[in-house]
């Protein structure tokens, strides 16, 4: 607490939610012109809806309750018409009363694919003069309204998270429409807790909370029982099949159950490759969407489809669509294929609310979704494939019916219906929440997490608060009083999970940015084209990009720098010729280059590079020592510390047999397995006893490690608080080690970049254990 913040006056530095420019309010003469300048504006445009939906005959009921309540819930059901057009009723009547400049329309979106195609559509239903006054803001991405008054903004959850450490009362914002509350995603609970603050303070603020299904009793409750209005809707009929009838219909047996059986609830996806062929064959013209768990999946569904002579005619155009690819390549789905050709969309659970794709007749969906969960006993966070519940069934099934009658195959029995949840289970009852406790510090550092937490809608167990915050605090985020330090202030400004956050402040002060930036990437989005079917061939790829590294991350680092090079230099076919080489997405990589550009932007705003560009350059003062391995893989382990894993030689079998050469790991909370998918599984030794890591995956009760690399153990005594007696190594002369350390200590400290605050060079001199409790 002794450094300064590194945002001086958050008050002093207030954005226009709307432009990301300084906010200025408007005189009173300023908003009288621009008030009448709206209104004849729109006037003249005179904006028209394209169709009628059912929420177009209650617009003046929900105008007038908006006007009257500052609170309201509006639960609409699917294709009523609320996203695309209750916040515009909301703009078109202030514009129309005269108080146009002072509307300022902020709505949120679970994803970033809705909140790019409904501000499309918005738009294109408000016809050529208006659009400029609607746009989006997403991750990467941002189209904002051309001045705000008179402005309608989509954007994603989380951009409205990042303004509001901006402008955290809303200045100059007159709505903020919340919809898919009832996703219940651990950011929009957020969210709910921050507006409900922001209501407190700013007197003109009012916010629309739009639901589809949902408990929405218990949300006008968390307002202060605000008032509910509910809207009809509209669909086409969809006919519903199940899995018993699916396979009737393709004149397949229906399997026996196993009672007793484990249940093994991966989709079968050859059967999702033969109902889609079914369909094309059989069903009537229109676009199929079929949903499935992870990107994976549809690569593999892909890859079974060209396999397939009937689909090598090219009548048919496949579309994936997953949360990592570029926002172009999202929009894609919406375009309508040439006449004779049938669009199929493999998606995830991205397409399953707010979006519409109007030609979507066939919906195929194989029950299930990827879930983060949280395993107190093991500290372990896994991505499970999981079954979705009922709210998620019918939201899959409303896509089709939306603009034509529609079939939806549900690839699961009847039955299995009635054993799902009827609502997803709230994100925040089920993930680590370290990113939600960091968020918390900064919107409301003077409360305690447990404090700041129990006023969400859902509060999480105390238990697992309690966890996060002392993760944050083993990694010097936050201090023992639960106050963010110097180290956590400016972790909190990167957009990321907080250990890639800490790595990345760290490779800034080594002067190594550009692989940790280029890892903390790829650990978001994955570089290689995997499938499973590429799975031989991206570990081969691997392997040989990692030399003698034994570093998963080292590999993503080559991965890029690769990559870069040969933009800068080489041509297209080179390029292709790199990408099939190593069996590498060409959109995952463009997707790694806008992540590496916004980490530079947080790295700038955190007061650690002086110029953003600079990271990204290889001869610049922040990568002058990107070319040694051994520090990066030292300032990982300074990041990703606590993951640690100690490797042990020499095994004892089940039945009591002394293997000496193989290995077993364990973290500090128990014993891990490798999976096949890390370069150092299958090795026969290390070259050290140590291992970092960052991701895990948990099967059939077994912990195993995603990604891995050694590290030098004296990188574990210099960059970590490790107490080495506890963790059982056996060096055999401590005192020599600890001498060789210190003086590593002053190498390292010589090569700390200057711009940091200069506390942190004198502490790190004094003893290595100062330098240790710093990081
Ligand atoms: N891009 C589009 N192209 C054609 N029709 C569209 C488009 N977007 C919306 N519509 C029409 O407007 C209807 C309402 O869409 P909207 O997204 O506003 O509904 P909603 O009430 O928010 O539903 P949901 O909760 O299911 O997202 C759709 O069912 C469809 O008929």
């Amino acid at each position: 607490n002794k450094y300064p913040p590194i945002i001086p006056n958050l008050s002093d530095l207030v954005t226009d939610a709307i432009t990301g420019r300084p906010y200025r309010s408007l005189s009173k003469h300023e908003a009288q012109q621009l008030n009448t300048y709206l209104q004849e504006e729109w006037e003249r445009a005179n904006p028209r809806l394209s169709v009628e939906l059912p929420v177009d005959a209650h617009r003046q009921r929900v105008v007038s309750v908006v006007q009257s309540s500052r609170v309201v819930v509006i639960a609409g059901e699917t294709g009523c018409g609320k996203t695309t057009r209750i916040p515009r009723f909301l703009l078109e009547e202030c514009v129309r009363d005269g108080e146009g400049a002072e509307c300022n329309i902020l709505v949120t979106q679970p994803r970033r694919i809705s909140a790019v195609s409904v501000a499309h559509r918005v738009a294109h239903e408000m016809g050529p003069a208006l659009k400029h006054s609607v746009g989006y803001q997403v991750r990467l991405e941002s189209r904002p309204p051309e001045h705000s008054g008179g402005a309608l903004l989509f954007l994603t959850v989380g951009v409205l998270l990042k303004k509001l450490q901006s402008n955290p009362t809303l200045k100059g914002v007159s709505h903020v429409v919340v919809d898919e509350v009832h996703e219940r995603d651990i950011n929009t609970d957020l969210l709910l807790a921050l507006l409900r603050s922001a209501l407190n303070e700013n007197q003109d603020l009012r916010v629309v909370l739009m639901s589809a299904t949902g408990d929405n009793k218990r949300l006008s409750e968390y307002f202060g029982g605000c008032p509910i209005v509910k809207v009809p809707g509209f669909m086409h009929p969809v006919k519903d099949r199940f899995l018993e009838e699916v396979l009737k219909e393709m004149g397949r047996r229906i399997p026996v159950q196993d009672p007793g059986g484990s249940e093994d609830i991966a989709p079968d996806l050859v059967l999702v490759a033969d109902v889609i062929e079914h369909i094309d064959k059989h069903g009537e013209p229109g676009a199929v969407l079929c949903f499935l768990p992870g990107w994976q999946d549809i690569k593999t569904v892909q890859e079974k489809l060209a396999a397939k002579s009937h689909f090598m005619s090219g009548s048919q155009m496949i579309l994936p669509l997953h949360s990592s690819l570029s926002v172009a390549d999202q929009q894609t789905v919406f375009q309508h294929p040439p006449v004779g050709q049938r669009k199929i969309v493999l998606a995830t659970n991205i397409a399953e609310t707010s979006i519409t794709i109007d030609d979507i007749v066939h919906v195929v969906d194989a029950g299930t979704h990827k879930e983060h969960s949280y395993d107190p006993r093991t500290k372990v966070s896994c991505l499970d494939t999981v079954w979705i519940s009922r709210s998620n069934v019918t939201q899959r099934k409303g896509r089709a019916g939306r603009c034509q009658p529609g079939q939806s195959y549900h690839l699961f029995p009847r039955s299995q219906l009635d054993s799902m949840t009827p609502f997803p289970i709230p994100e925040i009852l089920r993930t680590p929440l370290e990113n939600l406790v960091l968020q918390a510090k900064i919107h409301s550092p003077n409360s305690k997490a447990i404090d700041f937490l129990s006023q969400v809608l859902d509060s999480p167990e105390k238990e697992a608060v309690r966890d996060a915050v002392q993760n944050l605090q083993d990694i010097g985020v936050l201090d023992k009083t639960e106050s963010m330090t110097a180290l956590g202030e400016r972790v909190a400004c990167m957009s990321c999970d907080p250990r890639l956050g800490k790595m990345l402040v760290l490779g800034a002060m080594f002067r190594c940015v550009l692989p940790l930036l280029s890892i903390a990437a790829c650990l978001t989005r994955d570089p290689f084209y995997n499938s499973l079917q590429n799975r031989a061939l991206v570990n081969k790829a691997k392997e040989e990009l990692s030399g003698f590294s034994y570093s998963d991350y080292l590999v993503f680092s080559r991965v890029v720098l690769g990559w870069r090079r040969l933009q800068q230099e080489g041509d297209r076919d080179e390029r292709d010729e790199y990408l099939d080489k190593y069996t590498l997405s060409r959109t995952g990589l463009r997707f790694i280059n806008g992540l590496i550009s916004q980490f530079c932007e947080n790295l700038h705003e955190a007061e650690l590079v002086s110029r953003a560009n600079d990271c990204q350059r290889q001869n610049s003062l922040n990568n002058e020592h990107s070319d040694q391995d051994e520090l990066i893989k030292g300032v990982l382990l300074a990041g990703l510390y606590p993951n640690l894993i100690q490797v042990k030689k020499g095994v004892v079998t089940k039945g009591g047999r002394f293997r000496p050469n193989s290995m077993s790991f364990r973290t500090h909370t128990g014993p891990v397995l490798l999976h096949r998918s890390t370069v150092n599984r299958g090795k026969e030794d290390l070259p050290s006893r140590w291992l970092t890591f960052f991701g895990a995956v948990k099967s059939n009760g077994k912990v195993f490690i995603r990604d891995s690399s050694t590290v030098h153990p004296l990188a574990l005594l210099l960059l970590t608080d490790s107490d080495i007696r506890e963790t059982g190594a056996t060096f055999c002369a401590l005192t020599e080690v600890i001498n060789t350390a210190m003086l590593i200590v002053f190498i390292v400290v010589g090569i700390i970049h200057p711009v940091y605050p200069a506390g942190y060079n004198s502490c790190a001199l004094s003893t290595h254990v100062s330098i240790s409790s710093l990081l």
